[in-house]
């Protein structure tokens, strides 16, 4: 270690960290949980983030339009001591409101004084001697903790596909992942957006009406559903706080952490007309229910899934009068069944794309073949820009993780060991990385799961996890192959009993060059994932060996 390196990793100690129990990774639902629940149980804590607020993807997602799709009564905590004097003001908040939301629960959870800023992890290694973790980070200061906890989310990884020329545009050109924080106006300007995943649809929606001109690329047409967004008046906002102790106490209870399931009835088990007037009625509710709400075999049979697709396009057919457009946003033959691509919330964003300003490419028609300095050369034409947004995604769900310069015992990263596939128990741990979890990541509900349900329901399972060992005073645990290699085998036969490795999608890790592909999630539903645990955890930790 050079000296230079050597005196910061020593500033440590002046700030006063000494020895730490748990350092937690990420400022986002998970982590702040996490500090808040360990420091209660009496665990010293620190929680060291990347961004330079804490909110997690709220921090970095600020680009026009971004906003969470699932609706803010159950995208919060469950403490009351949160939500009895909170009040949101639409039923879908944005970035902005998300934000506020975290400054109130840091009001209320005194949590910044934990948390350390623009604190960047890039590495760690486990010294088998102390049982400890020394945890790197950008700038050169260390932190040596017995329990490693990573929050780093889903989307840590933005990824920008390797378009030739990228460096060569003269404008702007930002990842929506990666937005400049003092904002950007596109006013008059002349706008690309690449990519209809969520951020895709909200930023065409709210860009094209202020750009002088807006151009969408399009390779795959997200299925976006209805957001129905409105203004929560109080009204709204004292029926959410009157039905919060049974939605709250619901969402462990369904698949996806929501306060509602899918329904017990099958597609074809009701008449043509029945059917119709199920598929209108979760319509009207829009959002996710038409995903999560549905009939309970959509996710499971082609046909329901056809039915529901059919029903889908109807919908938006009656909104797109240029029939090219309407092929390439709502296509004859499916893109891939419906609901196994994560879809979208949309306000008006079908009306937007017909605006005269918006042009719509798609690339399965042209394709891109490199930036200029002026714009984008498709196969067909230079197009010119002053923006370019490009809305592709993430190296979702373990990029965060297997970017990491983590050293496990063997010397490998955790991007090694899953170079061949994703291994975990319980979707938390890894054989090889003691004294090392993380939350919301791989083969656990995470994507399938509702934000801040998972932070505390996965993390209500770490909390005791780390409890009973320190109960029991066990310094050292570990995954076991057998158990990851089961958890993997089950994840992977109940992915396959689905429609969702039909997809190319980032649930399948499919948007990423190399990657392997596998449902990335845990598919069975949340209830199931929390008797997994609990069952582990009443077996005194059964899967891990404890030492
Ligand atoms: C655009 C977008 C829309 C979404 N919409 C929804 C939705 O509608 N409903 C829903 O339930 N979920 C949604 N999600 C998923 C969202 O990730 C979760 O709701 C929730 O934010 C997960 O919280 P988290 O704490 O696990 O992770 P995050 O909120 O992602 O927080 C992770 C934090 O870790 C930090 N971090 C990562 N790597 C490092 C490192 N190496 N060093 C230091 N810090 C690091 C990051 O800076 C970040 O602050 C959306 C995600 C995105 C990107």
């Amino acid at each position: 270690m050079n000296i230079a390196k050597k005196m910061q990793s020593n500033t440590k100690l002046e700030m006063g960290e000494g020895e730490l129990d748990v350092v937690v990774v990420g400022a986002g639902f998970a982590g702040l949980y996490q500090l808040h629940k360990l420091r209660e149980k009496g665990f010293k804590v620190k929680l060291l983030e990347a961004g330079s607020d804490i909110g997690g993807i709220w921090y970095w997602n600020r680009y026009p339009g971004a906003r969470v799709d699932s609706h803010g009564a159950i995208y919060q905590y469950s403490d009351p001591a949160l939500w009895k004097d909170w009040a949101f003001k639409e039923l879908y908040p944005d970035w902005q409101e998300l934000r506020e939301y975290f400054d109130h629960v840091d009001s209320r959870w005194d949590l910044r004084k934990d948390v350390m800023l623009d604190t960047r992890v890039t590495g760690a290694e486990f010294d088998e001697t102390s049982r400890k973790w020394t945890i790197h980070t950008e700038g050169g200061r260390d932190f040596v903790a017995r329990f490693f906890v990573l929050c780093t989310g889903f989307a840590a990884k933005p990824y920008i596909p390797d378009f030739k020329g990228l460096d060569s545009f003269r404008g702007e050109i930002h990842h929506t992942g990666l937005w400049p924080q003092e904002g950007l106006d596109t006013a008059g300007k002349r706008v690309a957006v690449i990519g209809m995943g969520a951020s895709g649809v909200q930023v065409v929606q709210e860009t094209a009406p202020e750009a002088s001109h807006l151009t969408h690329f399009v390779r795959t047409p997200c299925l976006a559903i209805p957001m129905w967004q409105r203004t929560m008046s109080d009204a709204d906002n004292e029926e959410m706080w009157r039905d919060m102790p049974v939605d709250m106490a619901m969402r462990f209870k369904t698949f996806g952490g929501f306060n509602y399931d899918f329904s017990p009835w099958g597609v074809f088990e009701l008449a043509d007309e029945d059917r119709e007037e199920v598929f209108q009625r979760i319509w009207q509710r829009g959002g996710f229910w038409w995903w999560l709400n549905n009939f309970k075999d959509v996710i499971f049979d082609e046909k329901s899934n056809r039915a529901q697709y059919d029903f889908w396009r109807k919908k938006v057919l009656a909104r797109i009068k240029d029939p090219r457009l309407a092929e390439i946003y709502a296509p004859k033959e499916p893109p891939h069944p419906y609901g196994v691509k994560r879809p979208s919330l949309e306000q008006n964003f079908y009306e937007v794309v017909q605006r005269d300003n918006v042009d719509v490419v798609d690339l399965k028609r042209e394709t891109i073949e490199c930036f200029t300095e002026k714009g984008i050369k498709t196969s067909e034409r230079e197009y010119e820009f002053d923006v370019i947004v490009l809305a592709t995604g993430f190296d979702g769900v373990s990029g965060g993780l297997t970017s990491l310069d983590i050293k496990g015992v063997d010397g490998r990263t955790i991007g090694e060991k899953w170079s061949d596939g994703v291994r975990t128990q319980l979707g938390m741990a890894t054989k090889g990385f003691p004294n090392l979890f993380f939350l919301y990541g791989p083969q656990s509900p995470s994507g399938f799961c509702n934000g801040p349900t998972c932070a505390e329901a996965q993390g209500g399972v770490m909390v005791k996890i780390l409890e009973n060992l320190r109960a029991e005073n066990v310094t050292r645990i570990e995954a076991q192959s057998d158990a990851e290699e089961a958890w993997r085998k089950f994840c992977l036969e109940v992915a396959d009993m689905t429609l969702f490795p039909k997809a190319d999608s980032w649930y399948m890790g499919a948007n990423i060059p190399g990657k392997p592909r596998e449902l990335l999630m845990y598919p069975a539903g949340l209830p199931a994932y929390l008797e997994a645990c609990e069952k582990s955890i009443a077996e005194g930790l059964s899967g891990f060996q404890k030492a």
